[in-house]
């Protein structure tokens, strides 16, 4: 166990992490802190919900020298959500040392940010083109940042971000130190990743397999025909306390969260199309506990914390095993525990088998519960009100209606009553969902594809950069030539 204060962080920051319940480091916490207060270069690699944030925020506030009123620091993410976030857990790390930070994404008023831009902050935190967006019209100066931090650098790269990061990079004075962080780095990413870094040191926390233990990982074999109901049977027997569904379009996103408003749950989704606003309400709706379930595309699948996630619905299975990782991470945060599920068509197992080989565990096979479990699992959630509201004790006022009651039938029959007015039988209202092709047939990924800045390309052929801020537009053109929608819509496009 690695105390905070044996990693020679000062003592303002200390205060800082005492006010946030930060008490002993975290593994990579432990492994990075030090090198990065020694300006190295290195790229760090350890499991979803495991402190990376801190790992790099903790020395690169510790060495901002706040009596400078200069950008001393960017950190550069790939959704606007995590830019929030990771600017929310950044200021409370600085918040002993008055450290200033600001974030900047794509969706929010320019004007605004160049306002903020000119209260000098020390960092920022940032999407690619906002950034670049700002260095452009020259509101973003970076010509005394010291360091640079790209958090989940694996998926920036995947998004084709490459070329925007180059050019805030080529910005940025090259005596500067390049901190890389994710809990998937393939490979590929790494190496390209080195060529603007200098001799990183390549920190990757020992585990034994790539996500987290405490995740409880099942799988169910399926039709795609049937995936809805079992779907919510899962949810009446399980009843998670907040759950996410991942879809792989934004119009199942859509039409997921409309039919499982129909069959009575608290749902809403998220995803790129929706504007700043609506997404942000809708997180933090998610997170107040006002709906129960979020519905989602991979754009909420990586960085986001959201604490008392207990369950993950991959209603379609990703098609690659980084954001497999990625996903059922935002469950099993911080040492609790978490549940995943996985649904797949027969025609899928193959990609069953790549995530496990990936992950270097086994999902276990779930039998999809059948209506009596569904009904039976209802009947238990029922029963544990009522023990609840016997426990609340202030019943007086309905003993008497009770009493007439008693005097009428035998208790049981009274109570098999109640049981069956307040117990949800599965819900059969008819719902709407366009099916989804199986993903095609593969084996194996695809190699890395030099020419094309990235690798296992996704049929990706928007090449727009401005069309590439934020996430919002990244993954359009998908279905052409693509063979798992059956639909031509256009709103069916990834995130
Ligand atoms: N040393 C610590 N002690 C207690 N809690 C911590 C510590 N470090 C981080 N946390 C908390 O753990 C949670 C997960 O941290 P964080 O979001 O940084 O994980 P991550 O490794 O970046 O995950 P992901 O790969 O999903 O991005 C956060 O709520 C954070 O506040
Ligand atoms: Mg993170």
């Amino acid at each position: 166990m690695v105390k905070f204060q044996d990693l020679g962080i000062s003592a303002a920051t200390m205060k800082s992490l005492k006010r946030m319940g930060f008490e002993e480091a975290t593994p990579i916490q432990a492994e990075t802190i030090p090198l990065s207060l020694q300006h190295k270069d290195l790229i760090g690699q350890a499991q979803t919900g495991t402190g990376k944030t801190a790992a790099f925020g903790v020395p690169l506030v510790d060495k901002v020298d706040v009596a400078n009123e200069v950008i001393q620091g960017i950190i550069i993410a790939p959704t606007r959500e995590l830019a929030i976030q990771v600017s929310e857990e950044l200021y409370k790390i600085g918040f002993g040392k008055r450290t200033r930070v600001l974030s900047i994404f794509g969706g929010q008023d320019i004007n605004r940010q160049i306002r903020a831009l000119k209260n000098n902050p020390h960092i920022i935190v940032g999407t690619p083109g906002r950034i670049l967006d700002h260095i452009n019209r020259k509101t973003l100066k970076l010509d005394h940042v010291n360091t640079v931090i790209l958090d989940e650098a694996d998926e920036m790269l995947n998004m084709g971000f490459i070329d925007d990061i180059e050019s805030i990079l080529s910005k940025i004075p090259e005596e500067r130190q390049t901190l890389l962080f994710s809990a998937t780095m393939p490979t590929p990413i790494r190496k390209m990743a080195e060529r603007f870094m200098k001799e990183p040191q390549i920190v990757k926390v020992k585990a034994k397999e790539m996500t987290v233990p405490l995740i409880e990982q099942y799988y169910i074999e399926t039709q795609e025909k049937t995936k809805f109901d079992i779907l919510t049977r899962l949810l009446d027997i399980q009843s998670p306390e907040l759950a996410i569904i991942f879809g792989r379009t934004k119009r199942r996103v859509d039409e997921l969260s409309e039919a499982l408003n129909l069959r009575g749950y608290t749902a809403e989704g998220i995803h790129g199309d929706l504007s700043q606003a609506k997404r942000m309400s809708v997180l933090r709706k998610f997170k107040e506990g006002s709906i129960d379930v979020l519905v989602a595309t991979d754009v909420a699948a990586r960085g986001l914390d959201i604490s008392g996630v207990t369950h993950v619905y991959n209603f379609d299975i990703p098609q690659d095993p980084e954001s497999y990782v990625h996903r059922i991470g935002r469950t099993g945060r911080a040492g609790k525990e978490g549940v995943a599920i996985t649904f797949i068509t027969y025609r899928e197992r193959s990609y069953l088998q790549v995530v496990e080989k990936t992950t270097k565990r086994k999902m276990e096979k779930m039998i999809p519960p059948t209506v009596d479990q569904a009904i039976e699992g209802q009947q238990k959630a029922v029963m544990e009100k009522i023990m609840q509201t016997i426990d609340a004790n202030n019943l007086d006022s309905y003993k008497e209606a009770a009493d007439d009651l008693l005097a009428q039938k035998d208790a049981n029959t009274i109570v098999a009553a109640v049981l069956k007015m307040l117990t949800k039988e599965p819900d059969t209202t008819p719902v709407r969902l366009t099916e989804e092709k199986p993903l095609p047939m593969k084996q194996d990924r695809k190699p890395y594809d030099k020419n094309n800045n990235g690798y296992r390309d996704r049929n990706r052929q928007n090449h727009n950069p401005r069309q590439r801020q934020g996430y919002s537009n990244k993954r359009t053109g998908q279905q052409n030539g693509s063979s798992y929608s059956k639909s031509n819509s256009n709103s069916n496009t990834y995130r």
